[in-house]
């Protein structure tokens, strides 16, 4: 049945004071006061309306349908953050923001609003809607009935966040990490400033693309006015029950992470230093680069030729002189070009947790545009990441198919604490 509307100013009005009193968003008032026709003055930020907003909320928890029961979801809050050292989910959204603002009390907003949306989807919860039909819903609903799917929101910052252009925009330039500085240029990298860097990082991983893709929307939408996105990737990876996946290229790919996959291998590689500011106990370093590969290039190359530039079976994913994919790496055993004798002769080691992409078709070259979103977490990105991206650029085999075109360091903090936000300790 058509719901009857109330013509006059008055009950406009009232109603416009009612909706107020519920959280609508600025955008939405406005909508309504011209559905009134009356004019009236927003004296409160957009970002602070959206908060409450993010406030009525419909948590439905994951007990609340048949289907759900078993789904506990990956827990928001924690010493870590999850989405570093949690088995890889299938899909990936990667999103780089800029901040618009030059107000320190608008990016804690901001922040503080994401880590509410953030709680709230990873736990299956949806914003809540008014029930007025003339306003947009709150929730985009795209996600509504498909579950958690082990959905996970990670938060990094970038050196330009802390400081850009010699400017202390939000006051927390001596909050910034050790090791956060714009990655060197490398040799045979290709790279477009679009693709690169940026102030802050929100990486989104679950099981459905569907659900990851209404969580990273939604980031992007509670940053209007406040932020702006730089550049946005999506992933995927697949593998069957127990395997390694494997990459574009047909090889098993996350071999070799299994070596540090303990709590002690953690420490050791993945979680910040000690003598990093006190916001970055328990958080990590997260390196990226966008590698594009030639698939064609790739397809027409000899099996000799491909196992030759990893310095492993194809197949079983072995090591040159070794018979099953675990089996001990000897580096005398690869060519001297090889990817992994490479990485393996750094002496370093990294958490890798890479997606494939694909992009269509190249406009300017007609074959595909699809290749590795590689994303590393490490304690120190100069000592573990960087040399490593150095001695491959100069002389990795595999450069005579990839092109690397993106790129870029974040600072993960530690894990968030119940009613703690996003950057508190930063801003505090
Ligand atoms: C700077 C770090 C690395 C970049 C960039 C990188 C790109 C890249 N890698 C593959 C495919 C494979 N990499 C493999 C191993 C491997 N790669 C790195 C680092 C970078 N890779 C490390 C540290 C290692 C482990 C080395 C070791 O200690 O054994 C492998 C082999 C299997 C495995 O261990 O995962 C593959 C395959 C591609 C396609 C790519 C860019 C497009
Ligand atoms: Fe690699």
């Amino acid at each position: 049945m058509k719901r009857k509307k109330e013509n006059s100013k008055n009950s406009g009005d009232k109603q416009i004071k009612s909706y107020t009193e519920k959280g609508l968003t600025r955008r939405e008032l406005l909508k309504l006061s011209a559905v009134a026709g009356t004019g009236i003055a927003i004296g409160a930020s957009g970002l602070g309306t959206i908060l409450n907003v993010v406030d009525k909320v419909d948590k439905r928890t994951a007990k609340s349908t048949a289907a759900a029961v078993k789904e506990e979801g990956i827990s928001f809050y924690g010493e870590k953050q999850a989405g570093i050292v949690t088995s890889q989910q299938t899909y990936c959204y990667i999103a780089s923001f800029d901040i618009k603002t030059e107000n320190r009390t608008e990016v804690r907003e901001l922040l503080k609003t994401w880590t509410k949306f953030a709680d709230l989807t990873t736990s299956g919860g949806t914003l809540k809607s008014t029930d007025n039909d003339m306003l947009p819903p709150n929730d985009t609903g795209e996600a509504t009935g498909l579950g958690i799917a082990n959905l996970t929101v990670t938060v990094g910052y970038g050196a330009t966040f802390f400081e850009k252009d010699g400017k202390d925009r939000f006051s927390i330039k001596d909050k910034r990490p050790k090791y956060l500085e714009g990655i060197p240029h490398m040799a045979h990298d290709s790279l477009a400033e679009e693709y690169c860097e940026g102030d802050i990082c929100v990486q989104v991983c679950a099981d459905d693309q569907q659900v990851a893709f209404h969580a990273i929307r939604n980031m992007i939408r509670l940053s209007s006015g406040t932020a702006t996105v730089k550049w946005l990737e999506e992933g995927f990876l697949r593998a069957p029950a127990n395997e390694t996946p494997r990459n574009l290229f047909g090889f098993k790919d996350g071999t070799a992470n299994k070596e540090h996959d303990s709590e002690e291998g953690y420490r050791k590689i993945v979680w910040a230093e000690e003598k990093e500011p006190d916001w970055m106990k328990n958080g990590s370093y997260l390196g990226y680069r966008k590698i594009q590969m030639l698939l064609e290039i790739w397809d027409r190359s000899s099996l000799f030729e491909q196992e030759e530039t990893f310095g492993r079976n194809k197949q079983s994913g072995a090591p040159y002189g070794g018979e099953l994919e675990f089996d001990a790496v000897d580096v005398s055993q690869m060519p001297v070009d090889s990817h992994v004798r490479l990485a393996k002769e750094t002496n370093q080691q990294i958490h890798r947790r890479a997606y494939s992409y694909t992009s269509g078709i190249d406009a300017k070259t007609g074959t595909l545009d699809a290749g590795l979103l590689f994303i590393c977490f490490t304690s120190n990105p100069s000592k573990q990441f960087l040399p490593m991206l150095s001695v491959m650029g100069k002389m990795d085999k595999l450069n005579e198919y990839t092109i690397p075109v993106g790129s870029a360091l974040f600072a993960c903090q530690g894990g968030l604490a119940p009613g703690e936000f996003f950057g508190e300790k930063i801003f505090n």
